[in-house]
């Protein structure tokens, strides 16, 4: 109860539900009311902090409260809006040392742009105030190197154990491709792959993070379904393609991480309709309709739909992907709102836990 005969609210439930009046996609109704969100002693001095990667929500959470004012409503408060990721529980595992959050980005075939995806949503969770860490699994085609433009680069080992990611565009990032040349890793078969794998897995010695996005091999086979049970995964997102059979192959990942256990996300369609560079028109080359059909069908969240654009395949060649390179493009835009819809469903669909009791070594 606030006792303060200054204070425009009476309590902080009328404080909250002035709060409440601010909506947003990325936020629940009645957000403000969420447990641990707005702090206030009854003084001058509110403080707000959004538990996940969301500084464009919190910048118009503070417009909206700066427009409120001018309005000469709770003009004695002081009101900061500020983002802290929190870490959520990953089923039943210790997380990883250091990273709050782990998120797999599957595909159940090769091809469909799983890894430009992985690394312009990695990259959009760190355009909406996020540390973020990019973990190339994809052991039998390591893109992540070329696609950050970092071929040459190798992680640094301090303790001759440990290795230390390398950092590109602001991500913290390993790799088999940072280890072998990429030519090699395509002929490497069972027990080398799993070694390499476990290797980057086990011996990364991750800087704090708030979410660690993890590009999985392509497939629904046995590795894949190892991985997704070894490793402490928050959610997983599945990316497809707008064709029919790429559809039909999006429920057998879906249903892969049911069987284990982890939460999906979402689907994201991937190259769902082309933008022309030469005069931005739309057009929906592989049809329409599919992947809402399947999200309503299968009752899986479609949670982006990512144009094809030769800017995207053009920028992540040249290891400058889209997201770094061009952040105000329609394409990359699409990209950060697909970080913003992940990122939110991850806290409002996870469990919390403390963060002194989640930093475990695995
Ligand atoms: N939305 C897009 N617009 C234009 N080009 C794209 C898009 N998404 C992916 N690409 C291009 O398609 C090709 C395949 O993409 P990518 O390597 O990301 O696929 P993948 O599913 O990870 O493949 P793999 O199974 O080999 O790992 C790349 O050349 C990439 O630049």
């Amino acid at each position: 109860m606030v006792n303060n005969p200054n204070s425009p609210f009476a309590d902080k439930a009328a404080l909250c539900d002035w709060l409440n009046q601010f909506t947003h996609p990325w936020l629940v109704h009645e957000w403000a009311d969420t447990p641990g969100l707005v702090h206030w002693q009854g003084d001058q001095a509110v403080i707000i902090t959004l538990p996940f990667a969301a500084s464009s929500v919190a910048d118009a959470l503070t417009d909206w409260i700066a427009d409120q004012q001018a309005q000469q409503i709770a003009t004695d408060l002081n009101v900061s809006v500020k983002v802290r990721v929190t870490p959520l529980a990953a089923n039943d595992k210790p997380l990883l040392k250091g990273v709050k959050n782990l998120l797999v980005v599957s595909s159940a075939k090769g091809g469909v742009g799983k890894s430009t995806t992985a690394v312009n949503l990695a990259l959009g969770l760190q355009a909406l105030g996020a540390r973020v860490g990019l973990l190339d699994a994809d052991i039998y085609g390591p893109s992540v190197p070329m696609m950050l433009g970092a071929v040459d680069e190798k992680p640094s080992s301090p303790d001759g154990k440990m290795m230390s990611p390398v950092l590109a565009h602001g991500l913290y990032t390993n790799s088999v491709g940072y280890l072998v040349p990429a030519d090699n890793a395509t002929v490497w078969r069972g027990p080398m792959a799993s070694k390499a794998l476990s290797q980057i897995m086990n011996e990364t010695l991750w800087p704090e993070l708030d979410y660690l996005v993890v590009d999985m091999p392509p497939g629904t086979g046995d590795i894949q379904l190892t991985m997704a049970q070894q490793m402490p995964v928050t959610g997983a997102v599945v990316i497809t393609t707008p064709q029919d059979l790429a559809l039909a192959d999006a429920i057998k990942g879906v249903n892969m991480f049911s069987k284990v256990h982890v939460p999906v996300l979402g689907v994201v369609e991937n190259m769902s309709y082309h933008i022309c560079s030469a005069c931005g028109h739309h057009e929906a080359i592989f049809g329409t309709g599919g992947a809402e059909r399947m999200a309503r069908d299968y009752a899986i969240p479609l949670l982006a739909q990512v144009p094809l654009h030769i800017q995207i395949r053009q920028d992540i060649d040249e290891g400058t992907p889209t997201v770094a390179s061009s952040p105000d493009s329609e394409q990359a835009q699409a990209y950060i709102e697909l970080a913003g819809r992940v990122a939110s469903r991850l806290y409002w669909h996870g469990q919390p836990v403390a963060e002194q009791i989640s930093i475990k070594t695995l």
